[in-house]
This record gives C-alpha cells, structure tokens and sequence, in this order.
C-alpha cells in the first residue's frame, strides 16, 4: 500500500468512525508496511495498538478491503520494538488485530470472516431467536429449503455475525464447500473492476462457481442499475444450481426503495426473517457473554454488582454500541486501576447515556407502527388517504414528534415528502382523539413502550 492509498482509506475512516475517534486514534496511526497480507501500524504505545485493534480493527481492515488492497490482517507495533517485534514473529504485546479467517479456496472473490463472529459467541434472546434459528438451519446444510435466507434489522443488531457464523459453520462441517461472503458494496466493486479490464467473463464463471454466496447490506445496490442486473442474473444461475443465497439488508425486500421488483420479488420467495431491536434480557445477556471474555483479557479486574444491568438498562441503541461501552469500561477502568462502580460507568459513559437516551428514530417508530396496526410500511409512508392508513399514519408522527428531536419538517420529509402543516395537524388530531378515545389512548401506550424497550 503507498502512502496515498492510506490516504484514501484514512479519508473513508474519517467518515466511518466520526471526527473525534479519527483525530485521537486514527490520525497518530503511521502506516509501516504491507507484506503477505498484513498491514503494520506504528503506534506510540501499546495501549493505542490495542485500543485502535479493539474497537477500529474491523473498520480499517473493512476499508482497506475495499480499497482493493490484499490484506488479511493488521499488526499494530511500537516503534522502538518493531524490529525485534518482528524478529519474534510478533510479539504478543503487540497481539494481532484482528481474528479473521477466509475460506479454503484462494480463488475465491469474498472478504475475510471474523473468527469471533460464531455462532457460539452469539446470545439468542426473543428478538434474534427466529433469525438464529434459521440460520442454524441453513448452517446445517443438506438439502436447501431457505433459498435465499434473507435477514434484516436495524444497524448493529447481528446481521453480519449470523452470516459469518454461517460460514464457518458450513466450512467447519466440510472445508470443501465454496462459500463466498462479501458485502453488496464489494460486489458492484468487483463488478465495476470487471468491466474496466473487461474480465466479465472470468466475473461471471467465478461468481456462478460457488456453492453459497452471502451478500452483506444489499440496499447498498438500490439504484445502481448495471449492478442490479448482474446481481440479479447471478442470483438466478445459482438458485438453477440449487445453491444457497442467504442476503442481508437493513429493512424488508419489499420496502427497500430503487431495488428492482424483479429482485424485490425473487428475494421474498425464500424465508425473509427480522433481527428486532434488542430487549433488556438479551442486552444483558450479550454483555454476561463479553464480559467473560474480557476477564481473561483484563485480568483482575472487578465489576461491581448492579454495573452491568445498569448499561443493559440504559444504553438500547445496538449490539455494537454496547461492545463499545463494555470496552471502554475495561479499558479504562484498567488504566486507572480501578473497580468498575456505578458512579465509573456513569462518569466514562457519559456521552453513550446520552446519546442513547436520544434512540429512537422515525423509521423505528415507522416500523413499529405499521407493525402494530398490521398496515404495510410502504403505505403508512405513501399517499393513501383511507382512514385506516391514515390514522396510523398520524400516530407515528405524534410519535416521532414526542419521542425525538426532528422537527416538524424533518418529519414530514420522512413520511413521504409531506409538508410540516400536515405533521402538525397530525400530531394536533392524536392529541385530541386520546383524550377521548380509549383505544387510541392504549395503543399509543403500547408504542411507546414498545419503542422505550
Ligand atoms: N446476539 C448477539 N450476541 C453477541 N454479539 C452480538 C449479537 N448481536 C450483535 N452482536 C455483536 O454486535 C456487533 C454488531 O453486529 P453486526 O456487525 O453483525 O451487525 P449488523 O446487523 O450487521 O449491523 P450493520 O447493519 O451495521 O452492518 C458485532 O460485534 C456482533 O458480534
């Protein structure tokens, strides 16, 4: 990799991880070499090898990946210990990055598999039982039903863990099996480079190979026509093969906007399973499960009772912030030497509270309502006028209104291009009728509670 190629993938970061994390972790970074597939970093300490591995890893190695770059793994070194560092074949001090794994095949286009994402390592709760359970079916192999498997949910909530468990699933029970994940983004990358060097024949014989094919955060092809087209003609000459597809997208085939019908259609005729917003009993089960792993990690570290329950309480927002304020917990109770107390958590977690305390989005509250009064999402957004649309329709926005921070503007735009007067008439008709009408008065209870959970 030259200078500015991680120059290019620096400028993604900035964007990925916001402007805070970018100038205090990022930026320091200095970019040594890149050799058999592993990509070293000079960092001043250890501390900020092993921070920047921990919580950036998956980023940087996502990024470089997508800059084309043929790298499988990240080291993070100090300088002055570099050469012996190296010398020893790494020391663990320096521990690598990232845990990752490919399939078998060399040949094979897809992007590199998280050893963690297991499905041993992933808490099943009410929200997340149906998606485990098809996946474990599909991991299993024989004979293909689910075909494709498609998952979506909200960000953070496992989708990629649960395709990456599939894999090594599939390649554990036979090595032999070509399985291919790579997200939507690298597919159309893939495709373009294609094109360019005008390979496609190559694409399309290496793409028709596989056995199972795992496309990662398909909305990403919504618009991008060509891509559509190829994306779509390989989908079908591996469902004539009988070979499994299993997809990922943030919401439901139907309701992904620019995605062809065609595609639309072909993707709701396997199983279509939801990954729902997490609970308090699975939060806390997530954060038992990291907890433990950390132990070993951090060793002699102590949390006090209560700490934990606290965080599953109070931070909703995803799986991944979660992790992300456990870590920083750890991390920095581990600098100070310190049990982790209540007061520490409030004091280090401070902005996540915050933050998360502002969760809820207008698409969940969206979700949530066509949910609950069984309408689909599509026509709670578009133009219908029928009492039966439209009142769930004023519910959603008297609820986006009470429950976050847009204001009326910013709520008609998401409700299909509607302008502010017909959202302030809206919330001002719910606030009417729940004084006088005692199944509007439950259901807005339900929501909300629902949407707090
Ligand atoms: N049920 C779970 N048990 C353990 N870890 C989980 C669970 N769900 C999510 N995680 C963890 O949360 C993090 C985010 O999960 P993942 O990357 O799979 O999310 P995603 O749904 O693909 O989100 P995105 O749409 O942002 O790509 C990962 O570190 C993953 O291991």
């Amino acid at each position: 990799m030259t200078n500015d190629e991680w120059g290019l993938v620096r400028n993604k970061l900035q964007k990925a991880v916001g402007q805070n994390n970018y100038t205090n972790w990022i930026e320091p970074l200095e970019f040594a070499d890149l050799k058999n597939g592993v990509a070293t970093f000079l960092v001043p300490t250890n501390f900020m090898g092993n921070w920047v591995d921990r919580n950036f890893g998956d980023k940087i190695l996502h990024q470089m990946v997508g800059e084309g770059l043929k790298v499988s793994r990240l080291d993070f070194a100090v300088p002055s210990k570099t050469a012996t560092a190296k010398l020893a074949q790494a020391s663990d001090e320096t521990a690598p990055a990232v845990a990752i794994a490919r399939t078998n095949h060399d040949d094979l286009p897809g992007a590199p598999l998280y050893d963690r994402f297991t499905f041993d390592n992933f808490v099943v709760g009410k929200p997340n039982e149906l998606a485990h359970a098809a996946a474990r079916r599909v991991a299993e192999g024989g004979p293909v039903t689910f075909n494709p498997l498609f998952l979506y949910g909200g960000v953070g909530l496992g989708k990629t863990h649960l395709m990456h468990a599939i894999a090594h699933e599939m390649t554990t029970r036979n090595p032999d099996l070509r399985v291919v994940y790579l997200s939507a983004e690298q597919f159309m990358y893939r495709f373009v480079q294609a094109l360019r060097e005008k390979q496609m024949m190559d694409f399309k014989q290496l793409f028709r190979s596989v056995d199972v094919l795992m496309v990662d955060d398909v909305q990403f092809i919504a618009g991008k026509d060509s891509t559509q087209e190829e994306f779509f003609h390989t989908f079908n000459a591996l469902v004539d093969q009988n070979k499994q597809i299993i997809i990922s997208g943030d919401r439901a085939p139907g309701e992904i906007k620019d995605l062809e019908d065609r595609i639309k259609s072909r993707l709701q005729c396997g199983l279509v399973v939801d990954l729902h917003p997490t609970d308090y009993e699975l939060r806390l089960g997530v954060l038992q499960n990291k907890v433990s792993t950390y132990r070993e990690q951090y060793n002699g570290l102590v949390i006090a009772d209560g700490v934990l329950e606290f965080v599953a309480h109070r931070i909703s927002t995803n799986v991944r912030v979660l992790e992300g304020a456990l870590m920083r917990l750890f991390a920095f109770a581990s600098l100070v030497g310190r049990e982790i107390t209540l007061e520490l958590a409030q004091d280090c977690l401070g902005d996540i509270l915050r933050a998360s305390d502002r969760k809820v989005t207008v698409e969940e509250i969206q979700r949530k309502v066509s949910e609950h009064y069984n309408i689909r999402l599509s026509d709670l957004i578009g133009p219908k006028r029928v009492r039966t649309i439209a009142r769930p329709r004023q519910v959603a926005m008297y609820l986006a209104k009470h429950m976050t921070s847009r204001s009326l503007p910013e709520i008609g735009r998401r409700f299909g291009g509607r302008d502010h007067t017909t959202v302030m008439h809206g919330v001002k008709r719910i606030d009417e009728l729940k004084g006088a009408d005692d199944q509007i008065a439950e259901d807005l209870e339900l929501l909300r509670r629902a949407l707090e959970a």
